[in-house]
């Protein structure tokens, strides 16, 4: 290799390096908040058990995708794959709602 192709190759090492390390933090960001998330819906959903409510909010969950499709085109994130991830995280929620109900 030419000393113009190590110095090119040594410079994306160090910006995937340098990716890899920014995908790790914000890895661990997704990973805390929604732990914290789930804390709070895990709360909702004894609420909900103790008072005889439904473990879903179609009306609830409407607001939510609504405003959230629009903090993802502000935020440069595709809407739909972000409508689909927080269809994915309710659903989970949905089951914990309905465990706690049994
Ligand atoms: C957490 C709730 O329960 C369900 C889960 C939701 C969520 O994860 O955001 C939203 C609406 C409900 O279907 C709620 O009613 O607020």
């Amino acid at each position: 290799m030419t000393d113009a192709a190590n110095d090119d190759a040594a410079r994306a090492a160090a910006l995937l390096r340098e990716h890899r390390e920014s995908i790790d933090r914000l890895d661990a960001i997704l990973v805390y908040t929604l732990g914290e998330r789930f804390k709070h819906t895990q709360a909702v959903g004894k609420l909900k058990a103790e008072h005889d409510l439904p473990p879903s909010d179609p009306a609830r969950e409407a607001l939510q995708i609504a405003r959230l499709e629009d903090l993802a085109k502000k935020a440069d994130l595709d809407p739909e794959f972000a409508k689909a991830f927080l269809n994915f995280i309710i659903e989970e929620v949905i089951r914990h709602h309905k465990k706690h109900q049994e």
